[in-house]
């Protein structure tokens, strides 16, 4: 397995469920890399929504104070998901179906995107660069200049069933349908997830396997890694 050492921005985009959370976390585990999930930014943001009361389509300006305002704490150690907003841990609830129900309306509203990227980029800055960070616009806005450049597809039926099989049994189908479907052509009207946009790597998972997208993004690093020489000098250390 390799560490590297130097710099290395990896940047995964897809639409919901495509696999951006298990596949980012189990890259940067394995390159000795921090993990950013920017969606779980927007989750976090929306649940502060709620809990403040505000409608975002009545009251998208107070939208735009809290995320301006609020206090967002990320861990970026893979596999470390804590979420905590003005001192509210929200680890749980961000995953909670009707914050996945809420989201898309906080995320949607362009000032609030602004002001979360800046936050995204400081993050990326305070991890010398050397991090995995997933979302739908972070090859196209927020690291556009990342050396890893990825979109995660899959069949919205695959997603769908994936999703439903994490969820487990007694699942609303009307819920995962909202989830996947109706989430990315709500997101879809400020990100561009669908197609890669020039220099970026489409990966299509729908026949497979996790590992074997863990591979094929692994095997990019290497590429950038061989093209910009980071292995012969030496800031890429073999461990077994
Ligand atoms: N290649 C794959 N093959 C089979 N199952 C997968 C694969 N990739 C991810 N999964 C499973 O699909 C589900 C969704 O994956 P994950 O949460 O990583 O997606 P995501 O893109 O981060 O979703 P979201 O956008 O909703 O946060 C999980 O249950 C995960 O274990
Ligand atoms: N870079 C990003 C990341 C996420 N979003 C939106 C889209 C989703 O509805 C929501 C939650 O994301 P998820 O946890 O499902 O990946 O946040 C976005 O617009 N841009």
């Amino acid at each position: 397995m390799a560490r590297v050492n130097g710099e290395m921005v990896i940047a995964i985009d897809g639409p919901s469920g495509s696999g951006k959370s298990s596949t980012s976390r189990m890259v940067a585990t394995q390159l000795g890399l921090a993990h950013l999930d920017t969606g779980s930014m927007y989750r976090a943001l929306a649940c502060a929504v709620s809990h403040a009361g505000i409608d975002p389509q009545d009251e998208p300006d107070k939208v735009i104070d809290l995320a301006g305002s609020a206090d967002i704490e990320v861990d970026t150690r893979p596999g470390h998901d804590t979420l905590i907003i003005d001192e509210v841990d929200v680890t749980e609830e961000i995953r909670d179906p009707r914050t996945s129900a809420r989201v898309s309306a906080v995320a949607t509203i362009p000032q609030v995107r602004v002001l979360l990227v800046e936050r995204m980029r400081d993050i990326v800055e305070q991890n010398d660069r050397r991090i995995v960070v997933e979302g739908r616009d972070i090859t196209t806005v927020v690291c556009p200049d990342a050396q890893v450049r990825v979109l995660l597809v899959a069949d919205p039926a695959v997603r769908m069933a994936r999703r439903a099989r994490e969820l487990g049994e007694g699942v609303d189908h009307n819920q995962i349908h909202d989830q996947i479907v109706r989430r990315d052509r709500d997101d879809a009207t400020v990100s561009q997830f669908e197609t890669p946009a020039p220099g970026v790597t489409l990966i299509d998972s729908t026949s497979l396997g996790l590992d074997e997208v863990v591979a094929r993004v692994m095997a990019l690093a290497e590429q950038v890694g061989r093209r910009s020489s980071w292995r012969s000098a030496a800031n890429l250390t073999e461990i077994m």
